[in-house]
């Protein structure tokens, strides 16, 4: 057991706000202790002050379930190589719209132009690339609709990056876990692109370029405590050299039949409060986002642990990754925010302090501009 007294002498002060030691992080996952965890969540609620939960009202838009990687926690991949049409595409914005959705979530498979069927259907639509395709709709997304495109489409090099920074408010890429063991492991040893020395480089690239970034952890694929708190380090490194990271999504692993971690076990609820802990005590001024949809049981608990992003929550589209995991109504996120004296707001997919021409491309940022979202 840490005494609190001790704690607050152990943890060394940074810009007023403590911070725990990577040696102390490790301890604390390995142990089992109610007071570490209650004195740890004390710590958090007299350091990090906040009025407001958010989250971002989006539309789920699965381009292609094709994917170069194969995963073995993943069930959004198919075979078929299957490319979603312009019309197809439209459609959802346009409906997600009239329900007042603000983001558009382009996730797909990685590099799905390495299949040569996708590729076919690029050229008879009149483009060489799918990143060309994902463009065009971005920007009629912007050029027709109140929503902005977030797009998380896995390994993207920094001229691809550049490109789509002209028409998205913000980017993502899941580092997952930043160790390289895992590569050897059920869970990514079919997927070259989960290599965390490629998504470490695509995240500093993303700051390099100042693109508002969401990255997060996946917890429950066999990783280590160690690893873990490796990861949430690595990610504190890449925040304080570029400032980019606006949020970061600690995410549960949740078993599905059929694919080949089918037999895994999701994460306890203690455990993903420990791990919510640790990434509030290191990320500090970071978000932290837990799905509401995978914590529909345990979600309101762990915002007592520092969590104050619920994420992207759709009324219209399902969660293709999570596909038995409905989203919760916006009312019972409120309900479930407002019981601990904090309040529901929505957000677009880029935070507002990230909303200024530094952070923004023309476009975008004159969209939001356009929208009055700065005045309400
Ligand atoms: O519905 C989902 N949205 C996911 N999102 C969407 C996310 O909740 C929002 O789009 C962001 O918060 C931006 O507003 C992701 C976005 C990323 O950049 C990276 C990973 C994810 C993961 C998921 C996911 O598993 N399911
Ligand atoms: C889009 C993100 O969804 C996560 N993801 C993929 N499969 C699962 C699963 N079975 N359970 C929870 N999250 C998952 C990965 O972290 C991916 O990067
Ligand atoms: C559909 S999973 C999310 C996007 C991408 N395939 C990745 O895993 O990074
Ligand atoms: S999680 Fe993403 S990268 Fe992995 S197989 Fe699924 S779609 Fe591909």
């Amino acid at each position: 057991m840490v005494d609190i007294k001790l704690l607050k002498v152990q943890l060394f002060k940074y810009k007023g706000i403590c911070m725990i030691s990577r040696e102390m992080a490790i301890n604390f996952l390995n142990s089992a202790s109610v007071d570490d965890i209650l004195n740890y969540i004390n710590l958090i609620n007299n350091n990090f002050k906040r009025k407001y939960v958010t989250y971002s009202k989006n539309v789920f838009i699965p381009l292609s379930k094709w994917c170069r990687n194969r995963c073995g926690y993943c069930i959004f991949r198919e075979d078929n190589p299957s490319l979603m049409k312009p019309n197809e595409v439209k459609e959802i914005l346009l409906r997600g719209d009239k329900l007042g959705c603000r983001e558009a979530l382009f996730t797909f498979g990685e590099r799905v132009d390495e299949n040569k069927e996708i590729k076919e259907q690029l050229k008879s639509l009149g483009y060489s690339n799918i990143l060309e395709y994902l463009y065009d709709l971005e920007e009629w997304t912007l050029n027709n609709t109140s929503l902005l495109p977030h797009t998380n489409c896995g390994i993207l090099d920094y001229e691809e990056l550049k490109m789509l920074k002209d028409v998205n408010a913000s980017m993502g890429l899941m580092l997952e876990n930043a160790s390289e063991r895992l590569m050897n492991t059920i869970a990514h040893k079919y997927s070259p692109g989960k290599d965390p020395k490629l998504r470490i480089e695509m995240i500093k690239n993303a700051g390099k370029l100042k693109i508002p970034f969401t990255t997060g952890l996946l917890i429950g694929i066999g990783e280590t405590n160690k690893e873990i708190v490796d990861s949430l380090f690595k990610i504190k490194e890449i925040y304080d050299k570029y400032k980019h990271i606006q949020e970061v999504i600690i995410q549960n692993f949740k078993p599905k039949k059929g694919i080949p971690m089918e037999n895994f076990k999701e994460p306890t609820p203690i455990k993903m409060l420990k791990v919510i802990i640790l990434a509030k005590l290191i990320l500090k001024d970071i978000s932290i986002q837990i799905p509401p949809n995978l914590n529909r049981e345990t979600g309101q608990l762990f915002l007592l642990a520092g969590v104050d992003d619920w994420g992207g929550v759709s009324p219209l589209t399902k969660d293709y990754v999570n596909p038995e995991a409905e989203w919760p109504e916006i009312e019972e996120l409120r309900n479930m925010t407002e019981e601990l004296g904090l309040k529901l707001k929505m957000r677009l997919p880029v935070y507002d302090k990230y909303i200024s021409r530094e952070w923004l491309s023309e476009k975008v940022y004159n969209k939001i501009i356009e929208m009055g979202w700065l005045k309400e």
